[in-house]
């Protein structure tokens, strides 16, 4: 029989201690849907979390795995990312079952959603947790009854203990947009690595990870190596903002571009189209070899 996990705080917010029988753990944040840690079962913290972070209602939390969703960046009318970071989604379940631990969350088009973003939606997000694993699903349906498109992007960051030597494998031959040089390229075969600030959307991960023999992502960090895989979503958005940007941002110390990256699993080059009644589903999936 699965127990259910009771509400917990964390840095003054509501939040979910999601902890699997073999002591798998991820904190789960009902703000913004917000997974801020993920220690498998008998390894360290994998997720960079900032130290000098908001918590509070409206405001974006620094770290973990920001929600972005129903836009991504600024490509739109909305606020930078979207509402859902920023808003307090509902518990629809969180149990520790025989082997893993789960927790379920939504969020549902409300007056002030519908201010900015005229559509009827319920979202998801569904945490899984279990040995060296962790899954994060994203779904919208569409509960309206005219299509609507959106964006949308699991904005992981991932922790770095050897920046200088860390790199990021399985990108190549893809297409990318260069949002920082502001123009396309195609990466070739050499793994990328972390050299000032990287802001690139890479094209046909999702088909890419899709076929039988895909091949994964691999961030390399030390003698840690972490598979990154998804399905649903599309793109693969690498992020770091590099040392002249990370001065400039108020909730990062000035060296935490050297302790992180972020990959995300996104859906932003073709936003989804979701006719009335219509779901769409997207997976982060991430092991720790
Ligand atoms: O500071 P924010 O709103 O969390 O965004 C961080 C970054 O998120 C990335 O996904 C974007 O590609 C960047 O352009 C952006 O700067």
């Amino acid at each position: 029989m699965p127990v259910s996990i009771p509400l917990t705080r964390f840095q003054g917010l509501d939040a979910l201690e999601l902890r699997a029988p073999d002591g798998a753990c991820a904190t789960l944040l009902l703000h913004g849907a917000q997974v801020v840690s993920w220690r498998p079962a008998g390894a360290d913290e994998q997720l960079y979390l900032s130290p000098q972070s908001a918590y509070a209602t409206g405001q974006a939390v620094r770290g973990g795995v920001p929600v972005c969703f129903p836009q991504f960046g600024s490509r739109g009318n909305l606020t930078k990312h979207g509402f859902a970071r920023t808003k307090p989604w509902q518990l629809v379940q969180a149990e520790v079952g025989q082997d893993d631990a789960l927790a379920v969350l939504k969020l549902m088009d409300d007056a002030a959603t519908r201010m900015v973003w005229p559509h009827t939606f319920e979202a998801e997000l569904s945490v899984r947790v279990a040995g060296t694993v962790l899954e994060l699903e994203l779904a919208c349906e569409n509960h309206g009854d005219a299509p609507f498109e959106f964006s949308a992007a699991l904005h992981t960051y991932l922790r770095l203990t050897h920046s200088m030597s860390a790199a990021l494998q399985g990108l190549d031959g893809l297409a990318y947009w260069d949002a920082a040089a502001k123009r396309s390229g195609t990466q070739g075969d050499e793994p990328l690595g972390l050299d000032g600030e990287l802001d690139r959307i890479y094209q046909g991960v999702g088909e890419r990870h899709a076929q039988t023999e895909g091949r994964r992502l691999m961030l390399s960090d030390g003698a840690r190596r972490l598979q990154i895989s998804q399905q649903g979503f599309e793109d693969a958005v690498v992020w770091n903002p590099g040392e002249t940007l990370c001065q400039q941002m108020e909730d990062l110390p000035d060296s935490a571009w050297r302790e992180f990256l972020c990959v995300e699993a996104a859906q932003v080059l073709r936003p989804a189209q979701l006719a009335p009644g219509q779901t769409w589903v997207g997976l982060q999936r991430l092991e720790l070899a």
